[in-house]
């Protein structure tokens, strides 16, 4: 297989909380949760390049986030002692779509995208365990988008137990704050003692967040965002928020509370799915490869 200089372009997607249960804290101060992770299918695109210069190179630089602060960056950097060959590098373009620190985990999603993509570029032959491993370092988020099922997860999110989700439309809203999410683990108010689930009732449970009260208090925009989409149905909040969603069994639905959606207000529609759209990608890159390479043969 010929890998010299190949190109891939992968969706990089973001994930929901369905529900987010703290149920204690560590002595090294990080809290223990349990929780309900779903992709959906609102996503960024990574356009990864093969090159030959043992050199990263990302493009382009988000205002605000030094390209060496850039988990795409950061992930990279950790596989490139894994690759095959030290003359390997990669220029990575980001075309992004995900709101930024809206607990829909796109920065997660980006580094495991990259470390998907150069594991098979690089030839690292590293396992999905394996790469999980590496990208924990990176941010809680990252194991679940290497491993790209849906998944209850319990720990700080690294223990994961993949599970089949009902995939309803959902109205997503992104208020303007941008919520800390270490301000919210170190509120005195967080309740740190939901009593622990078992994964058989992970699916059959309604669920809270946790983090919800929380953020409300503090975020007076997103307070108002959250009453206005309670009155649609059962508003949730995502991860330490502050994106809130709502589920919908149809398309048009989720369309129409969109169309109400005061535009102060960043709103999408977008479908839950059970498995990453970067591994089918990714699948479809590696098979077409294999073809041009055959074709090439001959
Ligand atoms: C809450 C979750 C749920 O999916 O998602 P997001 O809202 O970020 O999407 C994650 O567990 C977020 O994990 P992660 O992305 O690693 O958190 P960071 O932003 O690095 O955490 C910032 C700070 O929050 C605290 N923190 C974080 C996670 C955790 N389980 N317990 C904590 O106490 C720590 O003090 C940490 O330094
Ligand atoms: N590629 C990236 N995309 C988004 N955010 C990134 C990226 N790399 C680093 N970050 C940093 O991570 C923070 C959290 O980003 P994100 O994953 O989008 O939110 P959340 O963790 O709330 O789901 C951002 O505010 C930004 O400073």
């Amino acid at each position: 297989m010929d890998y010299s200089i190949k190109m891939m372009r992968l969706p990089s997607p973001a994930k929901l909380n369905l529900f987010l249960h703290i149920i204690g804290q560590r002595d090294d101060g990080y809290h223990e949760l349990q929780t309900l992770f779903q992709f959906i299918d609102l996503c960024d695109t990574l356009d990864i390049t093969l090159t030959r210069d043992n050199a990263l190179t990302l493009t382009p630089t988000i205002d605000g986030l030094p390209s060496e602060d850039n988990l795409i960056y950061k992930a990279a950097k950790l596989l490139m002692p894994f690759r095959h060959d030290t003359t390997f590098g990669a220029t990575i373009h980001l075309t992004k779509q995900l709101p930024m620190g809206g607990g829909i985990g796109g920065g997660s999603s980006n580094a495991a995208t990259t470390l998907l993509a150069l594991n098979t570029l690089w030839r690292c032959q590293l396992s999905l365990e394996e790469l999980a491993h590496l990208g924990v370092q990176l941010g809680a988020d990252v194991p679940v988008f290497v491993m790209g099922k849906s998944a209850f997860a319990e720990g700080v999110g690294e223990h994961l137990y993949p599970v089949e989700l009902e995939t309803p439309y959902y109205l997503l809203i992104k208020p303007n704050s941008h919520v800390s999410t270490g301000q919210i683990f170190t509120d005195k108010c967080l309740t740190r003692d939901t009593p622990p689930i078992r994964i058989s009732h992970a699916l059959t449970l309604a669920g809270h967040n946790d983090c919800l009260d929380v953020v409300l208090k503090h975020y007076p925009d997103v307070n108002e965002a959250y009453q206005w989409l309670k009155h649609y149905g059962d508003a949730k909040l995502t991860g330490t928020g502050a994106c809130l969603f709502l589920a919908f069994d149809s398309l048009n639905e989720a369309q129409k509370v969109k169309a109400d959606t005061p535009e102060k207000w960043q709103s999408y529609v977008c479908h839950g799915l059970n498995a990453s759209p970067t591994h089918d990608a990714l699948k479809q890159w590696i098979k077409q490869v294999d073809i041009d390479d055959g074709s090439e043969q001959h």
